[in-house]
């Protein structure tokens, strides 16, 4: 099993610029390698600065974003237009600026009931790729301060879910449902990669790093490659614990 391979920087714009050129460097070597890149986004706040690098001037053109397949490692359960859907934020970052295809987005049907909303999902991604146990090229993962990671909480079922697909999870305390890929689905990537900036996330990188195994408060820890590599992009702030 790899050992974490942490990148900190000084400043979260310098981890979001790190991030962006191992994202540029992995979507060129798979496409090189097999004429296609299949990544996985991850939502929240910290991750549009990249989104919105990576479709600036000086990023687009060094991608061949035609040979890139997008979907989510999770998303909230609300409709399309709700201003905290993942897929929302990434269309006007990302895929309306580059003008992508709307054949190489993959997003989740919230207008379906969450059970189905994450079977089918599970469907899209298997038929993509002709597979059940599909392996992206690269998920992009976030890390809430109480060390969750995609939709996978403290306390929820999907957490000891062992199949490799999309699930949808209920969170008691918010009251709402997201829709996530499972740790072994997440797993199976190539490259994992981690983005956390932020002194509010210090204690939640320390915990999912360094502390002592506890997937129930620490569901972070459950995301290990299979046989790549789990990238941290982390600033100063969010490294200060380590
Ligand atoms: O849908 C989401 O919100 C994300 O997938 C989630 O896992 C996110 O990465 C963390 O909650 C961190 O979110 P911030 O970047 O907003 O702190």
């Amino acid at each position: 099993m790899s050992q974490p391979i942490l990148h900190i920087s000084e400043t979260a714009d310098a981890t979001v610029l790190a991030l962006a050129d191992f994202f540029v460097r992995t979507a060129t070597e798979s496409i090189a390698e097999t004429g296609r890149f299949s990544v996985a986004l991850s939502g929240g706040s910290s991750p549009k600065k990249l989104y919105e690098l990576l479709a600036s001037p000086d990023y687009s053109s060094r991608v061949n974003w035609k040979k890139v397949d997008f979907f989510f490692g999770d998303e909230r359960y609300v409709p399309a237009d709700d201003p905290d859907s993942n897929a929302l934020m990434v269309k006007k970052a990302l895929f309306d600026p580059l003008r992508i295809p709307a054949e190489n987005i993959f997003t989740v049907d919230t207008s379906l009931p969450p059970d189905e909303a994450a079977e089918k999902y599970t469907e899209a991604i298997r038929k993509r790729y002709q597979a059940e146990q599909v392996r992206f090229d690269l998920v992009l993962l976030g890390l809430g301060d109480n060390s969750h990671t995609a939709s996978l909480f403290p306390h929820t079922p999907i957490l000891h879910d062992t199949s490799v697909s999309v699930k949808a999870v209920f969170l008691p305390d918010q009251n709402v449902y997201r829709i996530s890929m499972t740790a072994p689905l997440i797993n199976l990537a190539y490259q994992l990669a981690f983005l956390v900036y932020g002194s509010g996330k210090a204690e939640a990188v320390a915990s999912v790093l360094n502390g002592t195994k506890d997937i129930e408060n620490h569901p972070a820890q459950l995301i290990r490659s299979a046989e790549g590599d789990v990238h941290w992009f982390l600033d100063k702030s969010a490294a200060a614990q380590i």
